[in-house]
């Protein structure tokens, strides 16, 4: 399980994120849920080390994630962030490789490893084009098939900040069942989402996020009651069960 406890984030005398505890309990799916600029990408860069909290501290077994190693770290979490930087033409191939550094595994496994991503995410026949040269939600698969590269027997939790982006509607769907899949392998699973439908048919639980704090935790049934919702978005939202799916729509 990875903790956060009273973790509090500030800049220029604002509080982005404050006093949030958490705990992500090993073999769930739990979605972050919350309007632009609620401050959820930066608590996933602070549940992922990428930034110090100035108050309270994440931590993984008990013990503080920053008293273990950089290697060690890339070991227990794989993290996917929000923004990413490459603008040279790697082969897709070799961006998702990336992955599999940390690991420092054999070259045969590596490349099975591989192989598997790329099928996992569809884009086996994109193995050679230029990262440069996809589109964005190609870009975005390329990314996550990295990232399950990196996903191995020793991963304890996996955060992803807005996976879904760029992605459309039938793979949106398959990327859901690949977290749900790793969280069923007893990982814990963190994703901030913007999709509340999704997150209704996926989480095992949900939080939602407001100006910095996590206003409310539970299952998706509870966490997402509109009244709620209407609540954290400032507008009144309303949902409709279809097939068994629970649909929002802003009235
Ligand atoms: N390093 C920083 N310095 C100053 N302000 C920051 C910094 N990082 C984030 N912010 C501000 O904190 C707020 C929360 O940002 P954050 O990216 O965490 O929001 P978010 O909930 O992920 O939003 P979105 O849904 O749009 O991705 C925003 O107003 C942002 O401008």
């Amino acid at each position: 399980m990875i903790q956060a406890r009273g973790l509090t984030y500030r800049r220029e005398d604002r509080s982005i994120v404050e006093r949030v505890d958490l705990s992500l309990e090993a073999g769930k799916l739990h979605a972050l849920i919350g309007p632009n600029g609620s401050g959820k990408s930066t608590l996933l860069k602070l549940l992922s080390g990428v930034i110090e909290p100035n108050e309270g501290g994440v931590f993984l077994s008990d013990k503080q994630l920053k008293e273990y190693g950089v290697s060690e770290r890339s070991l227990l979490l794989a993290v996917l962030l929000q923004e990413q930087w490459l603008d040279f033409p790697f082969r897709a191939w070799d961006v998702v490789a990336m992955g599999g550094y940390p690991l420092g595994e054999l070259e045969s496994v590596l490349q099975v490893q591989i192989t598997q991503a790329l099928k996992a995410l569809d884009i086996e026949e994109l193995a050679e084009h230029a990262y440069t040269h996809l589109s964005g939600g190609e870009k975005q698969r390329v990314h996550l098939a990295r990232l399950l590269v990196q996903i191995g027997d020793l991963t304890r939790c996996v955060l992803l900040d807005e996976p879904l982006k760029a992605i459309d509607l039938t793979h949106q769907i398959s990327v859901m069942r690949l977290l749900k899949g790793l969280a069923k392998q007893g990982k814990s699973v963190f994703v901030v989402m913007h999709d509340l439908s999704l997150a209704a048919q996926f989480a095992d639980s949900i939080s939602l996020m407001s100006a910095g704090r996590i206003v409310h935790t539970g299952t998706p049934d509870d966490a997402l009651e509109t009244t709620r919702l209407s609540e954290v978005y400032q507008t009144q939202v309303e949902s409709v069960r279809v097939d068994g799916q629970r649909l929002f729509y802003v009235r």
